[in-house]
């Protein structure tokens, strides 16, 4: 176990899904995955780990905002061994032509800070998806039908912006949505060496104010989630 996992060794798989919210995980866990125990909880941090069709998967919480995200992607890679993280998680859609339950596949991820920000001070490093992970998402939404984005996202370190002007250069330069961890994620897999993607679902909207009536939530959430399995096992 580590400072905020309590997993056993061996018990977190390979391929790791990563939601922010840890309920999420344990729905996520509960209807996708096969023979699933909980092997986290400390902190109410939830993870499960199972198999989908045959294959080891961990479904483990991140919390919100890169700094949560970053303490358990280094525990996960450095002390557990996972090769794939998916972020699995919601966005604020910031285009028009994307929309409320379309999928976003960020291709790269812009932030103004990050965890990682210290150790590249001056360089502009550029933050991107595994490109297998990438070409096997977009084959599985293109099979579900699941209407898509492939492109740039924001990683944003507030919700409660009070920088109106960086959204509005992030949609001058073709930013498909916000949220708020995936900068990090592409980070780390690259330092280590490992495969990442974030698979999101447009749950709000910053151009048009709409927001996904819960009852939504849930269903264009089950999209995604297919999604990332399929894009880690194709
Ligand atoms: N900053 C930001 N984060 C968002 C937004 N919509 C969503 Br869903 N998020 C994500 O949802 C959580 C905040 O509600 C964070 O983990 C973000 O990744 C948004 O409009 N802005």
């Amino acid at each position: 176990m580590t400072i905020h996992i309590g997993a056993a060794p061996g018990d977190i798989a390979e391929t790791v899904l990563l939601p922010g919210d840890p309920y999420r995980a344990k729905w996520a866990a509960e209807t996708f995955l096969s023979d699933v125990r909980q092997v986290n909880a400390v902190r109410g941090m939830l993870g499960f780990t199972g198999t989908w069709n045959g294959h080891p998967v961990t479904i483990q919480g991140s919390g919100m905002g890169m700094p949560s995200l970053s303490i358990y992607v280094n525990e996960l890679i450095r002390d557990y061994g996972a090769q794939t993280l998916i972020r699995i998680g919601s966005c604020g859609g910031m285009q028009d032509h994307v929309g409320l339950r379309d999928v976003v596949l960020a291709m790269t991820a812009s932030t103004v800070t990050s965890p990682s920000s210290t150790i590249f001070r001056e360089v502009n490093f550029a933050p991107g998806a595994d490109w297998s992970l990438l070409r096997a998402a977009v084959a599985a939404a293109e099979a579900k039908g699941t209407r898509t984005h492939v492109g740039g996202i924001y990683s944003s370190d507030t919700f409660y912006d009070e920088r109106p002007d960086l959204n509005e250069q992030m949609v001058r330069h073709g930013i498909l949505a916000v949220e708020m961890e995936a900068a990090e994620l592409y980070m780390l897999a690259a330092r280590y060496g490992r495969r990442a993607l974030a698979v999101l679902t447009v749950s709000d909207h910053l151009i048009t104010g709409e927001a996904l009536a819960s009852e939504h939530r849930e269903s264009s959430f089950g999209d995604m989630v297919e999604i990332a399995l399929n894009a880690a096992f194709p």
